[in-house]
């Protein structure tokens, strides 16, 4: 069999859809799926499927994946792997509620039990991404005249959290991350990529959310900051997060995956 890259021997620890050892059927009911209890996912994607609608085409139907199916527990990061245009952000795009789900579902824990992503309401979608799931997104999406510590700094004030404690836990995250201090007061516009994307994975990382995803979050980085990244990464897993990432780099995704869902299988 031919080796892609991403599904090199080393890289796929497993290229199935559930973890290695997870319960053979862990319930997947809305009424009995205990989402606290430590062998039960913080994810569950059954059947998802898209397509997009090209209306500036002539109205082209371009379908992209259908019946993809895999889960994430605490303490594991899950790979999207597949060639180019596989479908991998969309998916992550339609588990963050970015992209509407054609069909299936997208079920992640919830404090009132389980949460329905596909159909959800703006406001419930909205507390779910402040409580529940965290998003690294490729690009830094740019605020007017908002400086870079208060751009991460936002996700713990949602949580409630003090303005000192926020700014505080800001700064070390931006400092961790070799962002250099005469830009922290800075609205990131004219930050480069580097930059930006490091301004993106603190606004990501700081949150409490039991759920993160991460769209190629070191593409942009060198090795020094890969390497801090792949460190965050490994202590959201020992807090016992869940991550579902892209990892278009090889030696990041042998670092921090504990197996590669293969996005191709789902093709449409
Ligand atoms: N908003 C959109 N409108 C139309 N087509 C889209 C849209 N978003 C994605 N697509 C198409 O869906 C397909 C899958 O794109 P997607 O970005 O999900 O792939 P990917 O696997 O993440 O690719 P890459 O590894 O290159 O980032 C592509 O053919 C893309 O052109």
């Amino acid at each position: 069999m031919s080796q892609r890259p991403w599904n090199s021997p080393a890289a796929q620890k497993s290229s199935v859809g559930s973890r290695p050892g997870a319960p053979a059927s862990p319930s997947l009911g809305r009424d009995t799926w205990d989402a606290s209890a430590p062998d039960r996912p913080l994810l569950v994607v059954e059947d998802l499927a898209k397509s997009f609608t090209l209306h500036l085409q002539g109205g082209v139907r371009l379908p992209v994946v259908s019946a993809v199916s895999f889960e994430v527990f605490p303490g594991e990061c899950v790979a999207l792997g597949g060639p180019s245009g596989a479908g991998k952000s969309s998916i992550l795009k339609m588990v963050y509620g970015n992209y509407r789900i054609d069909a299936g579902s997208v079920r992640m824990a919830d404090e009132d039990g389980v949460a329905e992503v596909a159909g959800a309401a703006p406001r419930r979608m909205l507390r779910l991404r402040r409580e529940r799931v965290g998003y690294v997104s490729q690009f830094l999406r740019v605020i007017p005249r908002v400086g870079a510590l208060d751009v991460v700094a936002a996700p713990l004030r949602a949580e409630g959290v003090n303005e000192e404690e926020a700014k505080a836990r800001a700064a070390a995250l931006l400092a961790r991350l070799n962002l250099p201090e005469r830009l922290w007061g800075l609205p990131p516009a004219t930050f480069s990529g580097g930059e930006q994307q490091r301004v993106n994975v603190a606004r990501g990382f700081i949150g409490a959310q039991p759920l993160l995803l991460l769209d190629e979050p070191t593409a942009s980085l060198d090795a020094a900051n890969r390497a801090v990244v792949i460190d965050l990464i490994h202590e959201k897993k020992a807090a016992g997060c869940g991550l579902l990432g892209i990892f278009h780099d090889a030696e990041t995704r042998e670092a921090v995956a504990d197996r590669v869902v293969d996005v191709a299988r789902f093709s449409a």
